[in-house]
């Protein structure tokens, strides 16, 4: 597999007021153990990443998700040391992150990893072109060859004829435009989106994301999502980094999160996801039998439950998985309404543990929007 975009190691920060223990929170552990109102209480400090460690991989959407202060921005900020982490260990294509000076910090944050704010952060007395041409002109581009660059990602960006626009003419989904525009002018290795769109009302949202579904489609390029909204983290994910009071507490795709979470507070938080629009039938289906691998409607392992049952009820029979040629197993209805049912086999689909007592819940996901 070929080096992660970032490596990120045991990485912890710690806030603190001056001259006291944050920097010894991570290697104590006594208060390393602490929750967070016990450390807070002891110590003053509030431990905003807690020994996290995962991997970007070249070419997917690594969405950071959580429940609001649960540490996203701060983590996503610790990448390109917008925060100072406080301990642990950062790597972009293996190149340690920590042990870069100044000018080679400003090159990553300019040409390597861009930023997409919430707060488009534009420049109100430029036009749409001049501000999605800024970090082009930041890095020494000749104006001409700026100018032809900004046009091109303006257009890409669906803002074509709003070039000499001012940002206070444009719309708020026009503005996160030129905000992302921006972003792409300098051609970055990886994009880190923080919230861009929670600002944006649910229809222009809902553009946004198949902007960004459709611009990572056509570009693969590698993007690094905050969001504390279930549904986008769905819709947008490759893999999902769900955080609580700073740890990641689980990590994986829609799919594992949704059919496999790992403890009660993800299952809380996933409880409303239509379960048929996210797990596919490769986790829902069972081995087929010889007759059964000759007959029937076909679905490629990819397929949603949704979409299988759509096809079982179509020919009135299990489908196949077929995958490359090859029948790979079958969906049954009684296989398909177990899954929306969450009352499947437990290794097939994750089925719930009775509750804990004592386990904190999340407040019940917004999952109004529509899924892919
Ligand atoms: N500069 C700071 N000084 C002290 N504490 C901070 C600082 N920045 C963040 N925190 C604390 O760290 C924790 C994580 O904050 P962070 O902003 O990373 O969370 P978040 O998940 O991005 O939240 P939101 O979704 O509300 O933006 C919170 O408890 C917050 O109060």
């Amino acid at each position: 597999m070929s080096t992660p975009v970032f490596s990120v190691n045991g990485l912890w920060k710690v806030f603190g007021p001056s001259g006291t223990k944050a920097s010894r929170v991570p290697t104590d552990p006594e208060l390393a153990a602490l929750p967070p109102a016990d450390l807070r209480a002891r110590t003053g400090c509030t431990a905003a990443v807690r020994d996290v460690s995962f991997d970007v991989r070249k070419g997917e959407v690594f969405v950071v998700m959580g429940l609001s202060g649960s540490g996203k921005s701060t983590l996503v900020r610790c990448l390109t040391r917008l925060i100072e982490p406080t301990s642990g260990t950062i790597a972009i294509d293996g190149e340690d992150v920590r042990a870069m000076d100044k000018s080679r910090l400003r090159e990553l944050r300019r040409h390597r990893a861009a930023m997409v704010f919430q707060h488009f952060g534009l420049l109100p007395h430029r036009t749409v072109l001049d501000n999605v041409a800024y970090g082009l002109e930041i890095q020494g581009v000749g104006r001409p060859e700026r100018r032809k660059r900004a046009a091109e990602v303006v257009a890409k960006v669906g803002l074509e004829g709003m070039e000499h626009r001012r940002p206070s003419q444009l719309s708020g989904g026009q503005r996160q435009r030129v905000g992302l525009a921006r972003a792409l002018a300098v051609d970055p290795e990886v994009l880190l989106f923080d919230e861009p769109f929670s600002a944006l009302d649910p229809l222009i949202r809902r553009d946004m994301q198949e902007e960004v579904v459709r611009l990572h489609r056509e570009e693969g390029r590698t993007m690094v999502f905050i969001t504390h909204d279930l549904s986008e983290a769905l819709k947008l994910g490759d893999r999902i980094a769900l955080m609580r009071d700073g740890a990641v507490v689980q990590l994986g795709t829609p799919e594992e999160i949704v059919a496999s979470p790992a403890n009660d507070y993800v299952r809380e938080f996933i409880r409303d996801v239509p379960r048929e629009q996210v797990i596919t039938v490769r986790t829902a289906m069972r081995p087929a039998t010889a007759e059964e691998a000759g007959n029937g409607p076909a679905v490629p392992p990819t397929a949603t439950v949704s979409e299988a049952i759509e096809a079982v009820a179509r020919a009135g029979a299990p489908a196949r998985v077929v995958d490359e040629g090859r029948c790979v197993g079958v969906v049954d209805s009684e296989a398909l309404l177990g899954v929306i049912a969450n009352v499947t086999d437990a290794a097939r689909v994750g089925v719930a543990a009775p509750r804990q007592r004592g386990e904190a819940t999340p407040p019940s996901a917004d999952t109004s929007e529509e899924l892919v």
